[in-house]
């Protein structure tokens, strides 16, 4: 199986990918850690010295990269991923997708601390202005997250609960 995980910083992408990996016994990779490691940079010096578009060029590539290497994965992608360079449509026909649509409450209240440490939320520490940030980006990236095969729509979306969902979708499909 590839299992793809999308949606906002935030989300869970990356604690969830990791304990639905190792619940069905696969690897797991987190795209931003396979950019860091292929450019040699982390992913704040990244956009700082190089911008969004070269990121997004970086992330696409790094997508492709992965397609390529793993058969079978769980994919913790970054906020942005299904939203440039066509990765929706790829990531959709290359396994399954799953969108953790978290509310935006409470992705304010998991980044408050951690905004410094994401581009593109850097500069916001207050909790207000980081949730009109994230209400909007959320509002721009629906349609693509919305491709997603899956969704689970929760405040917290638990590794059982997703494990629940994929069974009852692999049943049916
Ligand atoms: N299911 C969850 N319930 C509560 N907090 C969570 C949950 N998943 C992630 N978090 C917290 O939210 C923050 C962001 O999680 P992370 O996995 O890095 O999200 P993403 O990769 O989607 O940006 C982390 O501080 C993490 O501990
Ligand atoms: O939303 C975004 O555009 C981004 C999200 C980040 O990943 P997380 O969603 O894991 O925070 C990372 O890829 C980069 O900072 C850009
Ligand atoms: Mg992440």
């Amino acid at each position: 199986m590839r299992l793809f995980l999308i949606g906002m910083p935030g989300s869970g992408k990356t604690t969830l990918g990791r304990a639905l990996a190792a619940y069905y016994s696969l690897t797991f990779v987190d795209l931003d850690e396979v950019i860091v490691q292929r450019e040699g940079r982390s992913i704040v010096d990244l956009f700082a010295a190089e911008g969004e578009a070269y990121f997004r060029s970086a992330e696409a590539k790094a997508l492709r990269a992965v397609l390529a290497d793993y058969p079978a994965v769980v994919l913790a992608t970054g906020g942005g991923t299904p939203c440039f360079h066509a990765n929706a449509e790829l990531l959709r026909a290359s396994g399954l997708t799953l969108w953790l649509d978290v509310p935006v409450e409470e992705l304010v209240r998991r980044l408050v601390q951690q905004a410094a440490h994401r581009p593109l939320l850097a500069g916001l520490p207050d909790p207000e202005a980081l949730k009109n940030r994230l209400a909007e980006t959320l509002q721009a990236r629906r349609e693509f997250y919305a491709t997603a095969a899956l969704r689970c729509q929760a405040s917290v979306c638990s590794p059982e609960a997703v494990v629940r969902l994929i069974a009852q979708y692999t049943a049916t499909a």
